[in-house]
């Protein structure tokens, strides 16, 4: 679908529409849906911290005196949304090791799509840190908007929203109600089911994550 979210972001990327692509597909073990998320989790991340504020340091390289470029020093922290969003974890650490880690858990309701919020855990001082909320799926964006509601409640001013797979009414209802929050994501798919699932998506993330089903 083409992109008409002025906060959207699609990383079309060959590596990552590979990769998604085996994700999608019914077969595809437990085992790899996991370890795929991860690697897309790192290669989403390269394009969600694109903007970082760099600044330089001098270093002496065996051969001349050098003004390097190095991380400002932005203070950072990821909020994975449970229990999908685990399963970006590990991937963005791995490329950005001091950010610290907000955990909200919610469920949707399978028949009103409503999130159910049941656990929030945040570093004492995430007000001044930049806001990673990652989840794979952005279906009706009831679960994002809660997340991004919280996150402004404890005073956080500067968030981003990773997804994996994109609904046109989930980023719409982002974009209407969170101007301020750009979106990275894989895919902008085509709708949501009458069951308020993703088509074509790649059906429950958590349970394809976690071998729930
Ligand atoms: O945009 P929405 O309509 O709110 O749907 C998206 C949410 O649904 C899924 O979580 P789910 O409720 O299945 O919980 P789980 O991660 O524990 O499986 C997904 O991981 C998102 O959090
Ligand atoms: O398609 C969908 C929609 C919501 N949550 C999922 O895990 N998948
Ligand atoms: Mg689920």
């Amino acid at each position: 679908m083409s992109n008409q979210f002025p906060t959207l972001h699609i990383v079309d990327h060959p590596l990552v529409q590979h990769k998604l692509s085996v994700m999608r597909d019914k077969n595809t073990s437990v085992k790899d849906f996991r370890a795929l998320v991860g690697e897309i989790a790192m290669l989403l991340t390269y394009e969600a911290t694109r903007d970082l504020p760099m600044t330089t340091r001098t270093i002496e390289t065996p051969i001349c005196s050098y003004e390097a470029p190095v991380l400002a020093g932005k203070k950072l922290a990821i909020v994975p949304i449970l229990r999908a969003g685990l399963g970006f974890e590990d991937g963005i650490l791995t490329l950005v090791p001091s950010a610290r880690v907000a955990h909200i858990g919610m469920y949707r309701d399978e028949e009103t799509l409503e999130p159910h919020f049941y656990f929030l855990k945040y570093p004492k001082d995430i007000a001044g840190r930049d806001v990673l909320i990652v989840d794979p799926m952005l279906a009706t964006g009831g679960s994002a908007d809660m997340a991004i509601t919280k996150m402004k409640e404890l005073g956080c001013k500067n968030i981003k929203l990773m997804i994996l797979v994109a609904a046109p009414e989930g980023v719409k209802f982002i974009y209407e109600r969170h101007p301020d929050v750009d979106i990275y994501c894989a895919a902008l798919d085509d709708h949501l089911n009458e069951n308020g699932y993703i088509v074509p998506g790649l059906g429950d993330a958590g349970d394809r994550i976690f071998g729930t089903k």
